[in-house]
């Protein structure tokens, strides 16, 4: 009945335990996670392309530490409860058999750790060099479904296979099973004669004993002694593989702590911007002196930005414009402190941009780069979020207007959902390992996958024209057209122009035309350097850079073709 009633108190007691556990891990995490989420987002451009800053951060590693630790330590009780017992038991009848009983009993053990062949839990990088493998691994690829058109229309099929079969004949036999399993499968014959030999040794001790003085070892203590001496060996197998865990565990949560702890590389300011004064002016003035810059990591020996100098006045249009490579999305980076010139000085309204407060000098300008991309959340938030105030987010007549301005209408429209559709919803769902194959399971789990196939941008152009709402200084617009047909590109630019009032705006582009006449500045560089700068008609008339490239598009429209 006490056995019965133990049982159940032990089971009702796991349970409990498992509910107080997941419950516990569940709100650890989360706690962590929104502490490694803030950090993530607070840190800036250079910090978070740093290869030095690429930590494992995990927000489960501090529970796992915790919850091994407390393994650990309940390892380490019963370990030394079990030698207690062995020292009681066989010290009735052979007080110094006891301690050589626990030596065999866990020798094994001991010897296993030294002579095991095994990478699981150490320290190690992997890479792949069998130059057939690379390349077998390289041609696989190419059956990937974001290949088919390129591999389909080029006809590439019959030579690819080709390839793999090469690849495979240089390859051979040579298994690509993982290192780990290739490794342990390596054993000697020593050690594997020595690790049999040993885990019989504690028991045979004993029966030798037992042989020699039959008087002092009772059949009672031989049973006892030999179910202690697998529960020791479990217990010592256990404590070893926590120990030998142990160190990566607590190197993790180390890890999740310096993830929190890394510091920005751009320092803040303590100037408010705009400046008393400031407040008033027509857009944002900028002034930049012998500005370099080079890109942190990079391998180029250029700098993307050599002795840049210029000055934009409050309120004007500014066209950069120059080749490919020629610094001009860099130069827009420079100027919203996504960077820090690695020399000379940027004057933003007369002060150096470093001593503003970065928050509020972004909060000031717009921007839209080629890097921008739509976010996994509705269109109606992916617009909001360029005003993300509470007003701004709940405002759906100025959606509405930022919809239309921005050409984004029919697009919107198309979706059952409206502005509620999400765009890139993040898959979360999958199906079972046995799952697999189940034609209704397959057909259930592509209706879990919806992902919107836009084809232009236009909701990022929405979500300017909702900054636009905002009172920006600056707006920057790095290639805003590329994805557009001429025509919405014309009417694109319109509004843009027309949301310029009070506020300096730069534009970025390759197509000369509809901007360049009407810019009061145009910049133009060459690698990484202001090759001249100057209105349309004065650049056209130098005869420089600007005027060859302007004269390379506008010959494409006129000349004949031949
Ligand atoms: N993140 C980066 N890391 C390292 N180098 C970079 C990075 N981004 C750009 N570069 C390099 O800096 C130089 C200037 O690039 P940038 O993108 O500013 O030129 P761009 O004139 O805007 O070119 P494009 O017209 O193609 O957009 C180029 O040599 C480019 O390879």
């Amino acid at each position: 009945m006490l056995r019965i009633g133990c049982s159940i108190l032990t089971s009702l007691f796991r349970w409990a335990c498992q509910g107080i556990r997941d419950v516990y891990r569940a709100r650890l995490k989360y706690s962590m996670q929104g502490l490694l989420f803030a950090a993530q987002l607070a840190r800036d451009l250079p910090t978070s392309q740093d290869n030095t800053n690429q930590l494992y951060a995990e927000a489960d590693s501090v529970f796992i530490c915790l919850e091994r630790t407390i393994e650990l330590a309940k390892t380490l009780i019963s370990f030394f409860l079990q030698l207690r017992l062995i020292l009681h038991v066989v010290g009735a009848g052979l007080q110094n058999a006891g301690p050589t009983f626990i030596v065999l009993c866990i020798l094994p053990l001991v010897m296993n750790l030294f002579l095991k062949k095994e990478l699981w839990g150490k320290q190690y990088v992997v890479e792949a060099i069998n130059k057939f493998y690379l390349r077998k691994v390289a041609l696989l690829k190419l059956a990937d479904d974001n290949l088919k058109i390129e591999v389909l229309g080029g006809g590439i099929s019959d030579y690819l296979l080709k390839e793999y079969r090469k690849a495979q004949h240089g390859l051979r036999d040579t298994p690509d099973t993982h290192p780990e399993q290739l490794y342990r499968t390596h054993r000697g014959l020593v050690s594997e004669l020595l690790r049999s030999v040993s885990s019989q040794s504690s028991m045979l001790y004993f029966a030798f004993l037992a042989l020699v003085t039959p008087s002092k070892l009772s059949v009672v203590q031989l049973a006892i002694l030999e179910q202690t001496n697998l529960s020791l060996r479990q217990t010592f197998w256990l404590l070893a593989n926590e120990l030998e865990f142990f160190p990566e565990d607590m190197s993790r949560m180390r890890e999740f702590y310096a993830a929190l702890d890394i510091k920005n590389q751009i320092k803040d300011g303590d100037k408010v911007y705009p400046q008393p004064g400031y407040d008033n002016f027509a857009g944002m003035s900028i002034e930049l002196r012998r500005v370099s810059f080079s890109y942190p990591n990079t391998v180029s020996d250029r700098p993307a930005l050599e002795n840049v100098s210029f000055t934009i006045h409050p309120g004007q249009l500014v066209v950069i414009v120059g080749c490919n490579g020629s610094g001009k999305s860099t130069l827009i980076k420079l100027l919203s402190r996504l960077y820090d010139p690695t020399s000379g000085t940027i004057l933003v309204d007369g002060i150096p941009i470093q001593k503003y407060r970065i928050q509020e000098l972004r909060r000031a300008i717009a921007m839209l780069t080629q890097d921008h991309q739509l976010f996994p959340l509705s269109v109606e938030e992916n617009i909001a979020l360029g005003a993300p105030d509470e007003a701004g987010m709940k405002d759906s007549r100025k959606l509405e207007e930022c919809v239309r301005l921005s050409g984004s209408e029919k697009i919107v429209n198309n979706f059952s959902e409206g502005v509620q559709t999400v765009l890139e919803p993040i898959p979360t769902g999958y199906i079972s390992f046995y799952g697999q194959g189940n034609e209704e399971l397959g057909a259930i789990f592509k209706t879990m996958k919806k992902s919107v196939n836009l084809s232009g941008k236009q909701p990022l152009y929405a979500r300017m024209f909702m900054r636009l709402t905002t009172p920006v200084k600056l707006a920057t617009i790095d290639e805003p057209s590329s994805a557009l047909d001429p025509s919405s590109e014309f009417e694109l630019f319109l509004r843009l122009r027309a949301a310029r009032k009070g506020r300096t705006m730069i534009f970025v582009t390759h197509r000369f035309g509809h901007l360049t006449k009407h810019a009061d500045l145009i910049i133009c560089l060459r690698d990484g350097m202001v090759e001249e700068t100057g209105t349309h008609p004065e650049l056209l008339a130098a005869g420089g850079e600007y005027a060859r490239l302007y004269n390379v598009q506008a010959e494409a429209f006129t000349t004949q073709a031949s």
